[in-house]
């Protein structure tokens, strides 16, 4: 389900990847960081989770792409977040806000509406998050999401077009669009959001996949795409949650970029 899409394009980042390892900064919380480090080197990324203020503007320096994620925010945390993005902003490489929870607390939305100032590339969410940053109002029960991704279609093209960055809404069909274009990408497993911090992890892999492609549009999808097929094969021999994870990076690891053919369909 594609406007304007080239499925080629996709693949062809899903190869750059594998040939240049990209390396991800990785500014996010605590219970994401073992799956998003896992879930990056499994795809052919390379992780580094540096988040403090007296490195982290070095660190985004030497970075293909920095991802900052707000799950388990803190101002010192806040200070290398800011430093991060400002510094990949300035250098013109790609950096992910994934703005976990933005709907919950106050400190979030300032939070949230601070970093936007970084202009981030891609802002990757669930429907919750998205539809309480183009609110501007609370919304969700926390973490998870109570909104489906199709039904903010619209929120979330409105909100790409007026921030300038892609968004990306998460949930049983992906909606990735920069404003003008706009592809759904379907597939995964359905107990996928019961692995906490998949999102946070998915938003590490937008950040490598944008860093491998022609325009980050192409480089969001790619990453969705990824893992919808990932997802779908592990679901086939998992059980439960539990297995599903270590099926969901081997599966990445396995994946073939011709693979995402079918799950972004023309
Ligand atoms: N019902 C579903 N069926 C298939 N795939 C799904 C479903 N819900 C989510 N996914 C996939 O799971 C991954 C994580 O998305 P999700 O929307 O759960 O993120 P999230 O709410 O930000 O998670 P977290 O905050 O725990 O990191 C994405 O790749 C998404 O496509
Ligand atoms: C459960 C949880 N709480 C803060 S961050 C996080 C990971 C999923 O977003
Ligand atoms: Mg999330």
């Amino acid at each position: 389900m594609t406007s304007d899409l080239s499925v080629d394009a996709v693949v062809d980042t899903a190869r750059v990847v594998r040939q240049r390892t990209p390396l991800v900064q990785c500014i996010t919380n605590y219970v994401s960081m073992d799956v998003a480090a896992n879930l990056l080197n499994a795809a052919h990324a390379s992780p580094a989770m540096v988040h403090d203020v007296n490195e982290a503007a070095e660190m985004a320096t030497i970075a293909s792409a920095v991802t900052v994620n707000i799950g388990t925010l803190s101002p010192p945390w806040v200070e290398g977040m800011h430093a991060a993005a400002s510094t990949a902003h300035d250098r013109g490489i790609p950096w992910v806000l994934d703005p976990v929870a933005v709907g919950a607390t106050a400190y979030r939305r300032e939070t949230v509406t601070a970093l936007l100032a970084h202009r981030p590339t891609v802002i990757r969410a669930n429907a919750s998050e998205i539809l309480a940053i183009a609110t501007s109002q609370g919304a969700g029960r926390g973490v998870d999401s109570t909104d489906d991704s199709i039904a903010i279609r619209h929120e979330a093209e409105k909100l790409a077009e007026a921030l300038g960055s892609v968004v990306v809404v998460s949930g049983a069909t992906d909606v990735v669009t920069d404003g003008e274009r706009t592809v759904l990408v379907e597939g995964g497993d359905p107990r996928m959001p019961l692995i906490s911090a998949l999102g946070c992890a998915a938003s590490a892999l937008v950040a490598a996949t944008c860093a491998c492609a022609p325009d980050p549009w192409v480089g969001a999808v790619t990453a969705m795409a990824a893992l919808a097929d990932a997802g779908e094969v592990a679901g086939r021999s998992a059980s439960g949650p539990g297995t599903l994870r270590p099926a969901l990076l081997d599966a990445l690891y396995l994946q073939q970029p011709d693979d995402l053919r079918k799950v972004v369909r023309r």
